[in-house]
This record gives C-alpha cells, sequence and structure tokens, in this order.
C-alpha cells in the first residue's frame, strides 16, 4: 500500500515539528525515517498511524484519504521502542490479542498465532510470559503481534532501541529477512544511519521538521542533496575545499600518491602533506587523525590495518595524504 504525506505541518507552539513535509513512501518498501533526535521521525510516524493529528496537510494509504480517520480505521501495525506488552498474558495470548478482539474463529486464530510465532522464530515460547523472555524476543514478539491482523502497514518507532548492539544487529537483519517475506509496506523510525544504510531500501532524511532528501541509501551516499545529509550518513571532514569521507583518503610516505579515479573534486583536493595527530586501532581499521600542514584543517582517513602497519604511522610523522572520491555534492566554497 502506498503511502503518499503531502504538505504535511504540525506546530507545537512556536515549534514546527513538521514543516510542509511531503513523501511518498513505495508500496512493499521498507522505508527509514532518519534524522537526529527531535528532527520530528516520531511525529510523521505518529500523524500516518493517527497517533498524532496534522495541523495542515493530506495523508492518504493506497490513494484513501486516511487524514480524519482515528487509528484503528487505517489498519496498521505499530511497534514502539518500549513495547508495552501485556505481563499477564502468554506470548499466544499477547499475539492473538488483535485477532480476539475482532472476534475471529478459534480455529483460525490457533493458526495464525502458530504461523506467526513460527515466522518470528519464536515456536516453543508460546506458554511463556513477557518476563520470561530476553529484549530481542520481546520485540519479536511484539511485531509478531503487530502483524497478526494483517495490517497493511507496519509502522516501527525505534523498534530496537533499548537493545545491545549486538542483539540489534542480528534483529535488523532478521527483520529485513521478515520484510521480505511478507512484504508489507513498513516505515521504521530511526536516528542511526548504520541501521538505515542496513536495512532501508529507501531513506528520508528529516531535520528540524524539514525533509532534507529522500532516495535508496546509494542515492544518498553517492548523491547526498547537501552537507547535512552527507554528514549524517558518516563522519566527514572539510578538506581543501571539498567534504571528503575517512575511507576517500589514501595515505603515504611520498607525495606520489596515484590517483585512480578522476574525478575533478578530487583532483581540486589534490595530494597534500599533514602531520599524524592520533592513530586509533578500531578492530580490522585504523583511523588516523590528520592536520593538513598547509591549510591546519583537521581531517580524519580510515585504513585497512596492514596499511597502517605498512606506514609504520607514529604520532608526529610527516606524511603525505590524497583524496580518492568526492561525492558531486561535496565540493565546497572556501
Ligand atoms: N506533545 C508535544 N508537545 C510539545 N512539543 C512536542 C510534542 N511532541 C513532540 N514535540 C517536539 O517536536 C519535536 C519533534 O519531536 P519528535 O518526537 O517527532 O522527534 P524525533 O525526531 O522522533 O526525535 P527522537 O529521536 O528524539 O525521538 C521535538 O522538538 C519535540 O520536543
Amino acid at each position: 500500500m502506498t503511502i503518499s504525506v503531502r504538505g504535511a505541518n504540525k506546530r507545537y507552539g512556536d515549534f514546527a515539528a513538521l514543516d510542509n513535509v511531503s513523501l511518498e513512501i513505495p508500496d512493499g518498501s521498507l522505508t527509514a525515517l532518519l534524522g537526529p533526535s527531535g528532527s520530528g521521525k516520531s511525529t510523521l510516524l505518529r500523524s500516518i498511524a493517527g497517533l498524532d493529528e496534522l495541523d495542515s496537510g493530506v495523508i492518504t494509504i493506497s490513494g484513501d484519504d486516511v487524514t480524519g480517520l482515528s487509528p484503528q480505521k487505517r489498519d496498521i501495525g505499530f511497534v514502539f521502542q518500549h513495547y508495552a506488552a501485556f505481563k499477564h498474558m502468554t506470548v499466544r495470548d499477547n499475539v492473538a490479542f488483535g485477532l480476539k478482539i475482532r472476534k475471529r474463529p478459534k480455529s483460525e486464530i490457533t493458526a495464525r498465532v502458530d504461523e506467526l510465532l513460527e515466522v518470528v522464530g519464536l515456536t516453543g515460547f508460546q506458554t511463556r510470559y513477557p518476563a520470561q523472555l530476553s529484549g530481542g524476543q520481546r520485540q519479536r514478539m511484539a511485531l509478531a503481534r503487530a502483524l497478526a491482523v494483517d495490517p497493511q502497514v507496519l509502522l516501527l518507532d525505534e523498534p530496537f532501541g533499548a537493545l545491545d548492539a549486538k542483539v540489534r544487529e542480528d534483529l535488523r537483519r532478521w527483520l529485513r529477512r521478515l520484510h521480505d517475506e511478507v512484504n508489507v509496506t513498513t516505515v521504521l523510525v530511526t536516528h542511526d544511519q548504520a541501521e538505515a544504510l542496513d536495512i532501508a531500501d529507501r531513506i528520508a532524511v528529516l531535520n528540524r521538521g524539514r525533509l532534507e532528501q529522500v532516495g535508496s541509501p546509494d542515492d544518498l551516499y553517492e548523491r547526498p542533496a547537501n552537507e547535512f545529509v552527507m554528514s549524517f550518513l558518516g563522519s566527514v571532514s572539510r578538506l581543501n575545499g571539498a567534504l571528503v569521507r575517512p575511507h576517500d583518503i589514501r595515505l603515504g610516505r611520498t607525495p606520489d600518491l596515484a590517483l585512480e579515479t578522476a574525478d575533478p573534486a578530487s583532483a581540486q583536493a589534490g595530494v597534500l602533506k599533514a602531520r599524524v595527530d592520533r592513530v586509533v586501532r578500531l578492530g580490522f581499521e585504523v583511523r588516523v587523525e590528520l592536520t593538513a600542514s598547509s591549510s591546519g584543517e583537521s581531517f580524519i582517513a580510515q585504513i585497512t590495518r596492514g596499511d597502517a602497519e605498512a606506514l609504520g604511522l607514529r604520532e608526529g610523522d610527516e606524511i603525505f595524504a590524497r583524496v580518492t572520491h568526492v561525492p558531486e555534492t561535496g565540493l565546497i566554497s572556501v
């Protein structure tokens, strides 16, 4: 079901939580709403759900205007970060809840709940209570509950926010696979760019209530609309009039650093002399913090451990750096 938001505005007093936001969410997509804290992600999601009322603007689902409809009439499954499970109910009863209030036949409920528990990997947990589950298992139960009533749309507000990094990563991979199986149009709120790049097929970047850019992860990475989008997707340094990512810098002991790509931006940045301020090992990679000798600009390069060892980098060393790639929009006036 395609979701369309047109001209959405929402103010709290003088403050614009949503400032003329228009966005198409394609049928069957997994779209991430990405932005810093307070950028309006949850407000947009809650407006799609019907939990917040817009001051102006129109929301349609599959062409039908749902702007004035209550959440119950929108046919939406919703999962929040701090999921409120019914503590006194078993996993089975939690998942069956929506079907029971819709008065579906018992046999249908049992079959559907079993099927969903299998999908979310909780077969065998039917008779447990929420307190007897891990955080990740509880979130999967929440997803099964949201999916039980066959919603047209699944809305997830930081569903893995409270979990530790490893579980988060496992769950998002799992969610991606689940989405590919059930194909329900899904909108996920996150402030974590790695999470958005990892699982979404479309990302909408919000900043101060405005939509900065919407596109595929590749679009955003290769053709960021502006400096905000580029720096929100990962760390960026300003160097010789360009915005440069740490992986797009090559380091060497001599200035004859070959340039493989011919994009004009990287040519403009050229080869420069720099001082090594710090060398930080990050697992398989090494982050090198540098200062350009001529301009005094600080920048960061991220290189492999092998390259770092071959170069024998030490703090205080004078070395050479070459920018190998700058996205089209990464050129700035100095
Ligand atoms: N009920 C409210 N009353 C007043 N201001 C509100 C209300 N709800 C949200 N806001 C404000 O609107 C802005 C957008 O909030 P929203 O929750 O949409 O942001 P968010 O991008 O989801 O942030 P976070 O990642 O921190 O949850 C924030 O500055 C918030 O303080």
